[in-house]
């Protein structure tokens, strides 16, 4: 190894140059061409996801550029795959001709590179040799010049060339993903923008003055204060939208406000979710990761159906309201933060504490100033309001002329007893816009005033429970898609075009509801 220290060196300050590997793959290229008789150099990465081997770069020497076969998939059969990501994981190095190399690895498609050959495998940075299984990255290919062979003797040298290769494959693959989250995150916040038909979060709390008024004489009392609050209200009565004004009211309101559903955190990662883990401490864990306490800090950490909460949760989540600190999963150090904590639920909180499924200690830490968000049907003379305001945003959205309900519309819509609340509300509006396309809002039919008594049972037949939340109907429906395409994620029959969203976003939404793709691959692919 000693031998070899200054050209790994010069491997290593190439590598880190520039994050992008096929960037910098020329430049390393470059330098291992004046210790080895190399042509090409080509580097392939395990997408586990997609069972293939994407090529990242190929370069040639003399040339020094990236040729264009560069960002070609091979897809492998699972076997296929398994085999050459134990090789890598392994270190393994392969030294012979086209046939040799493919021999071995089956599915590395090299026939159109003749002559002497030698591949490594590459592992992510800090995978010790016979490390544990699923660290194998990808492939690094060397062509030799047609008038030379490798010998043996560069065998030890790609042996040596495998770790800084390894690190910035790593780094490559960590800044794509980072990317491709951000891209996600964009498109979710845009499209999120629009479907509320704003051109930016700026809420508005309809009924503030009228049905919500009490609420907000509390929302006034206790948003400047750093005291916990708990929201308790129907499902869809809006309490996310009192918590975000409890924000928007408080010293806070310059930082962050984010909303944790923890009825939708998986329990094997909900104490990283919320506490964030230290690299390393469990499989999958490759990078540190800070939890939602940690990004909440400066401001509001809105913790949806607070009655889901796991028990060993909330016996962490105490410590943390007592004296505002924690660790990490994994990690020995004590963080402090700086966060205000909402809670909400629709739940009789009360009642699970005396049933013992809610710990009582928790429940007086947080109920210290409980707001009761009434439910809309109890505050009918906000519905004209409401109405008027969703028909509004809907017509601005769907792109229609505004129509306004009128006076026999409002009285139907008092009359429904809203069992999804506000909403519902808005969804009604919003399928009447629709419906009526331009002219009168169609109310009578999108209440289901009109449909014959047959239909309408059916309808509410197949209407989710109101207690069946969002995040539970988009689980559902991306496993729907999921099983269908086996698993699949891209391509022409994976499951983001099948849901017609983009894959970075469905890959991230799965992320976020804890769902792995590889429950849907049958075993024999
Ligand atoms: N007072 C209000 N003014 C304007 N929009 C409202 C109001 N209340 C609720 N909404 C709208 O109704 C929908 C449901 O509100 P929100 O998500 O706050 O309800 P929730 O009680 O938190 O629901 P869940 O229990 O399902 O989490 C949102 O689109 C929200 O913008």
């Amino acid at each position: 190894m000693q031998r070899f220290l200054p050209l790994l060196l010069e491997v290593w300050q190439q590598a880190c140059r520039d994050i992008h590997i096929d960037r910098s793959a020329p430049a390393i290229a470059a330098v291992l061409a004046r210790r080895l008789p190399l042509q090409r150099l080509l580097l392939y990465q395990l997408d586990p996801e997609r069972d293939c081997l994407r090529c990242l770069a190929r370069v040639q020497v003399s040339a020094s550029v990236v040729l264009e076969s560069a960002g070609i998939e091979s897809e492998l059969t699972r076997e296929a795959f398994r085999r050459i990501a134990r090789w890598c994981d392994r270190r393994g190095v392969i030294r012979g001709s086209t046939d040799a190399l493919e021999r071995d690895l089956p599915g590395l498609r090299l026939s159109d590179l003749a002559g002497s050959l030698m591949a490594g495998g590459l592992v992510s940075e800090g995978v010790s040799e016979g490390g544990s299984e699923g660290a194998g990255l990808g492939v690094v290919v060397l062509q030799a010049a047609d008038t030379a062979d490798f010998d043996e003797t560069h065998e030890p040298l790609l042996a040596a060339l495998l770790d800084p290769l390894g690190v910035a494959m790593q780094n490559d693959r960590t800044v794509r993903e980072l990317s491709a989250l951000r891209a996600s995150a964009e498109a979710d916040r845009t499209a999120l923008l629009t479907r509320l038909g704003r051109e930016d979060i700026t809420d508005s709390v309809v009924g503030a003055d009228a049905g919500l008024r009490q609420v907000m004489c509390g929302i006034e009392l206790v948003a400047p204060k750093d005291t916990p609050v708990l929201i308790l209200g129907e499902t869809g009565a809006g309490k996310e939208v009192v918590a975000r004004a409890i924000h928007r009211g408080s010293r806070r309101a310059a930082g962050p406000f984010l909303r944790v559903n923890c009825g939708a955190i998986p329990p094997e990662l909900a104490d990283s979710e919320l506490f964030g883990h230290e690299r390393g401490s469990f499989t999958g864990a490759s990078m540190q990761r800070q939890g939602w306490f940690e990004r909440a800090d400066g401001g509001t950490l809105f913790l949806d159906e607070i009655g889901e909460l796991l028990p060993a949760l909330q016996v962490r989540l105490l410590r943390v309201l007592q004296d505002g600190t924690f660790e990490r999963v994994g990690g020995q150090r004590q963080l402090r933060v700086d966060v205000r904590v909402v809670a909400a639920t629709h739940r009789d909180l009360a009642a699970m504490v005396a049933a013992g499924r809610f710990r009582a200690d928790l429940w007086y830490r947080i109920n210290v100033f409980p707001l009761v968000l009434p439910a809309l049907r109890e505050r009918l003379e906000d519905i004209p309001a409401m109405a008027a305001h969703f028909a509004l945003r809907a017509a601005k959205r769907l792109g229609l002329s505004p129509q306004l309900p009128t006076a026999e519309d409002l009285q139907l819509l008092r009359a429904y007893p809203w069992p999804g609340n506000v909403r519902e509300l808005s969804a009604v509006i919003e399928r009447a816009a629709i419906l009526g396309n331009g002219g009168p809002l169609q109310i009578r039919t999108a209440l289901g005033v009109d449909m014959p008594t047959v239909a309408r049972e059916q309808v509410r037949a197949e209407t989710p429970e109101p207690d069946q939340s969002l995040d539970d109907a988009v689980r559902r429906h991306i496993e729907a898609a999921l099983t269908d395409c086996l698993g699949r994620i891209e391509g022409p029959f994976g499951a983001a075009r099948r849901l017609e969203v983009n894959p970075h976003t469905l890959r991230a939404r799965m992320r976020r509801l804890g769902i792995d793709w590889r429950r849907f691959r049958p075993a024999q692919l």
